[in-house]
This record gives structure tokens, C-alpha cells and sequence, in this order.
């Protein structure tokens, strides 16, 4: 067993940035996204949406028609047009046992495709097919099914009694980051990186949330495409820092209504504070 830390406010901010003067939508990096479905279509609308409050150069969606006018009528400042992208968000809002064949062949495009991967949800059984660095985000549940996917046997009690060591299991086995949802998010790599992000109020347990925090992580791994060839190992301090960053703006959302309840796109709504705040150190 590794030794678990705490991801912090400044380790975070050591990781999030800002467009200068040299910039422009394309430099900063392209964020490619397949979510939702005709079951599932507000995955896609909370992805995008926190992708875009997150700060990228733009978000490219592909997913069913009556999905993309969700999308667009949310955020018409998605491009839906396919093109070149600088990062994957791939498989929240997917039901893995019924994605169609194409969907199943444009997501192995995309894993294939040498450009960094946030893989979530309904495309988790195409981890290994990997061709860049690549973090998966399931919750406990999700990783049960991961893992006995792949003959590891385990059970959902025995992964909610001890996330570290499945969280640690899964990196090593599967040869990927990984970042465990739950109360406490465990986010590790088979190098041996381990932190911890202790969530900052229990109203994120809410249908939704996960898809924002995978936006969120799909923005800054778009936006930090050119640090990956010098430092492969970036997307796991990304993924804690898109975890910290969730739970900062729940925080936020949360004191906004006195402790109250949060929802999934109130926390989207506040991550511009929480990015603002870290950039202004
Ligand atoms: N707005 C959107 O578009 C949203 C879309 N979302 C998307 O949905 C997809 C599925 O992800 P998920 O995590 O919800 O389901 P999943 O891991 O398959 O677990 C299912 C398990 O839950 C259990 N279960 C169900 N009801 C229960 C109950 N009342 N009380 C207790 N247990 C209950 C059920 O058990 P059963 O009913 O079979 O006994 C089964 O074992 C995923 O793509 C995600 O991105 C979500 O993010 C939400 C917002
Ligand atoms: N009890 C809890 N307290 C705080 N945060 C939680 C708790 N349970 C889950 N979370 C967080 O809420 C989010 C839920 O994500 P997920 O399980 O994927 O839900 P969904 O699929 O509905 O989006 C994750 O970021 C997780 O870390």
C-alpha cells in the first residue's frame, strides 16, 4: 500500500491556467466530447457545461441529434462540427450494455486517436485500449463492475470498505489513472502517485455531480495538452486538482444558499470563482 496525501488549494493552483497574450482558441486546447444519449441526454449538457466554465479554447460535442440541441440550447458556444481536438471526456450518460455499434467504434476512434483520455461511465469496459494518458472516473459501484469485468474478483462492499487499495488495484492492473469517486475521491497512478480529496460538503452525493466533475477534468486535461510529452504523469495531479476544484465550488454553491442543497449545475456555475480565486493565488 502507498502512502495516500491530501490534495491541497496550492497544489491545485499549480495546476490550473489561464489564455495569455500568445493565445488563441486553438492553442489553448480543444476539448472532444462524447456523452449522453437519448436515455441519458443531461450528461451532456452538465459535461459541456462544466467544461466551459472550466476555461477551454473550445468544446467539440459529438452525440444523437435531439442531444446536441440540449447541448446547444445550454451552451451555444459548442461547436458541433468534428475536427482535430487536443483531449477526450468519453462515456458519461452511456449505457455501456446498449451503445450502439457505431457509438462503440467512434469512442475506440477516439481512444486511438494519441490524444489524452477522461474516461467515464459507459465507455469504462474500453479501458486498455488506450493510446495516450488516460484516466478513468468511475464511482465504487463502476469499479466493481471494472474489476470483475477483468476477473478480479470483488465486491461492491469490499470496494466501499477499502477504496484506497481497489483504487490501487485497478491503476496497477488495468496500467491507467484512476480516480475512485465517493465521499473521500482516491485518485492514483500505477507510477505510485496517491491523493486524497476530501469532498467539502455531502450535498455533491446528487444525481449529476459526476458529470460535471468529468467536464471539469476534461477542460484542464485540454488545456494542459502540451505538458503531457514532458510529463506523462499530469493527468493525475489534474485529476485531483478537477476534483478539488469540484468540491470547492459545492462548497461555494452551498454557502451561496446558507448550507443548503446543491445541484449538479450549481456546481458548474461557481467553478469560475473557484478557478478565478486559484490563478489570483
Ligand atoms: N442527468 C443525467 O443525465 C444523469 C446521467 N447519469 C448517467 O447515468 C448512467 C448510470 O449511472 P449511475 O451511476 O446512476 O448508475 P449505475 O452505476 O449503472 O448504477 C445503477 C445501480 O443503482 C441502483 N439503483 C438504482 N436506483 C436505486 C434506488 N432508488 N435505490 C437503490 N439503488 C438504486 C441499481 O440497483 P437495482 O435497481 O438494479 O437494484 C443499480 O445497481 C451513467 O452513464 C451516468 O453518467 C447520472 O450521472 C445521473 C444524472
Ligand atoms: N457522500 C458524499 N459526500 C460528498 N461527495 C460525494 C458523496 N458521494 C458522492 N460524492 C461525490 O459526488 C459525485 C458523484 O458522482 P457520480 O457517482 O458519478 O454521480 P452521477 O453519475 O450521478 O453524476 C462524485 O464527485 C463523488 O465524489
Amino acid at each position: 500500500m502507498g502512502t495516500w496525501r491530501e490534495w491541497t488549494e496550492a497544489d491545485a493552483a499549480r495546476w490550473v491556467a489561464a489564455p495569455d497574450g500568445e493565445d488563441d482558441k486553438y492553442r489553448r486546447g480543444v476539448l472532444g466530447v462524447m456523452t449522453g444519449s437519448i436515455e441519458y441526454p443531461g450528461a451532456a449538457v452538465l459535461g459541456v457545461e462544466a467544461a466551459h466554465r472550466t476555461g477551454v479554447g473550445m468544446v467539440r460535442y459529438s452525440g444523437p441529434r435531439s442531444v446536441r440541441s440540449v447541448v446547444l440550447a445550454r451552451r451555444p458556444e459548442t461547436v458541433t462540427m468534428p475536427g482535430r481536438v487536443q483531449a477526450w471526456l468519453l462515456g458519461s450518460g452511456i449505457d455501456a450494455g446498449h451503445r450502439p455499434f457505431i457509438l462503440s467504434g467512434d469512442l475506440q476512434h477516439a481512444l486511438a486517436s494519441g490524444v489524452p483520455v477522461v474516461l467515464d461511465a459507459g465507455g469504462l469496459d474500453l479501458v486498455g485500449t488506450h493510446t495516450a494518458p488516460t484516466v478513468i472516473t468511475p464511482h465504487a459501484r463502476e469499479l466493481t463492475g471494472l474489476l470483475l469485468s477483468r476477473d478480479i474478483e470483488c465486491t461492491l462492499e469490499e470496494v466501499e470498505a477499502d477504496p484506497a487499495a481497489w483504487a490501487e488495484r485497478a491503476a496497477a492492473e488495468l496500467q491507467v489513472a484512476v480516480l475512485l469517486k465517493g465521499a473521500v475521491t482516491h485518485v492514483c497512478d500505477p507510477d505510485g502517485a496517491r491523493f486524497t480529496v476530501t469532498a467539502s460538503t455531502h450535498w455533491l452525493a446528487s444525481a449529476g455531480t459526476g458529470d460535471v466533475l468529468g467536464g471539469i477534468l476534461g477542460a484542464l486535461v485540454a488545456t494542459h495538452h502540451d505538458r503531457f510529452e514532458a510529463e506523462p504523469w499530469a493527468i493525475t495531479r489534474l485529476a485531483a486538482t478537477a476534483a478539488w476544484v469540484h468540491s470547492e465550488a459545492a462548497r461555494i454553491a452551498s454557502e451561496a444558499w446558507e448550507g443548503g442543497p446543491v445541484l449538479a449545475l450549481d456546481v458548474a456555475d461557481h467553478v469560475p470563482v473557484v478557478i478565478g480565486r486559484l490563478l489570483r493565488g
